[in-house]
């Protein structure tokens, strides 16, 4: 096969991608691919670490509020796309894809419509329950629209929808992981609780983290707190003067989570639609803090889809201090079985043949194309 990815801006639309490209790569070892991304996002950064072949895009999204400079800018991505759309059109008839699939993000707005122009097969993931501003762009140009919540299904056309779950969901799902966390410095047969706030941080699950350490230090579990690569400096300078204990590690990034996460007993972390595909995946319990600041509280409906069935506590972020937090991961940590179940409730959400759906999918309209 070969096939043309674009999905850009946060790990959420990335991972995804990436997900699929490991997954064909592994059933069909001569396929070809190219990832074409933004010249801004997280990919550029975590995309040709991989090895994949990229190509990126200078592209940025529409503002939403009509003051003069939004107004301005609004022409500046509006002459943006229509040039990352021409530019598409020749990366398109120099790679000459089997199939074009977009992940999310605006980069992938440009790239999957220059495709459909192009009458090459197209297909979109939406990874979230409330849809994306560029998927519901390009769900009217696309050959197939790939979903991993059956929420999703009503704000699509009909014809187009197929069910198949995130493709991270399966990655997560069957890597071999020989991570150990005493690669962290930590004990491998203590319980370990890993807080990160997304792809990117969070700025509030950061500030009741830092609160909650003195505690954390005292506990018979461990916590591994991910603060996102840009706020990692930021909250060192704020630790400076405060004491962490041997069971708490502070880090800016986690590359390789598909490795690390078999070995967390509890999540504490956003409720971004990828995140939650491998929380379910693996069946790990979590608390989900959903951010406010996204379209549509779309966060608070991923992460309700899960508390709902018993599989997630949900901890909104006008409630979220150190001491709220604490609390809620005693009450799981120090009651098994609750733990357990909530585990066992989640697991039964997940999708561990997500990418196999997807490629069954995608073969199958590159075989009506030709
Ligand atoms: C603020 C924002 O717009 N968030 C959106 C973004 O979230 P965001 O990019 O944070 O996406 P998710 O939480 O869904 O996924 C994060 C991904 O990054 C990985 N990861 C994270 C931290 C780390 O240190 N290492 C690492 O590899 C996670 O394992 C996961 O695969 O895309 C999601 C999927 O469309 C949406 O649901 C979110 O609402």
């Amino acid at each position: 096969m070969r096939l043309m990815v674009s999905g850009g801006g946060t790990g959420g639309h990335i991972y995804p991608a990436l997900a699929l490209i490991e997954d064909l790569m592994e059933k069909e070892p001569d396929s070809k691919v190219l990832y074409v991304g933004s010249t801004r996002g997280l990919e550029k950064n975590i995309v040709p670490k991989k090895g994949i072949p990229f190509k990126e895009l200078k592209i940025q999204g529409f503002k939403r509020s009509f003051s003069l400079s939004s107004i301005c800018d609004n022409f500046k991505t509006l002459y943006l796309f229509l040039k990352s759309v021409h530019e598409s059109k020749k990366l398109i008839k120099q790679f000459k894809p089997d199939i074009v699939i977009g992940t999310g993000g605006y980069v992938s707005g440009a790239v999957v419509y220059a495709a459909a122009r192009e009458h090459i097969p197209t297909m979109i993931h939406e990874q979230n329950s409330l849809v994306g501003l560029t998927n519901k762009f390009l769900s009217h140009f696309v050959d197939k629209i790939a979903i991993a919540f059956h929420m999703a299904a009503s704000q699509f056309p009909k014809d187009k929808i197929v069910f198949t779950g995130n493709p991270r969901a399966q990655q997560a799902a069957h890597i071999k992981s020989n991570f150990s966390w005493s690669e962290y410095g930590l004990d491998p047969n203590t319980p370990t609780v890993l807080i990160f706030g997304g792809s990117q941080g969070a700025l509030k699950i950061n500030s009741a983290t830092m609160k909650a350490i003195p505690e954390f230090n005292q506990k018979p579990y461990q916590v591994v707190f991910v603060t996102g690569q840009k706020r990692y400096d930021y909250v060192k300078k704020q630790l400076a003067n405060v004491k962490v204990g041997k069971n708490v590690i502070v880090k800016p990034y986690i590359y390789n989570m598909p490795q690390v996460l078999p070995k967390v007993s509890l999540i504490v972390g956003r409720a971004g639609a990828t995140s939650l595909a491998e929380i379910t995946a693996l069946g790990i319990p979590s608390i989900l803090i959903p951010s406010p600041y996204v379209t549509a509280d779309h966060q608070t409906k991923n992460a309700m889809s899960l508390v709902k069935r018993g599989a997630a506590e949900i901890l909104t972020e006008k409630d979220l201090t150190g001491k709220r937090l604490v609390n809620m991961i005693d009450d799981l940590i120090d009651n098994r079985s609750k733990l357990q179940k909530m585990g066992m409730n989640s697991k039964k959400l997940g999708m561990p043949d997500a990418s196999d759906r997807l490629l069954k999918v995608m073969n199958s309209l590159i075989k009506n194309n030709k």
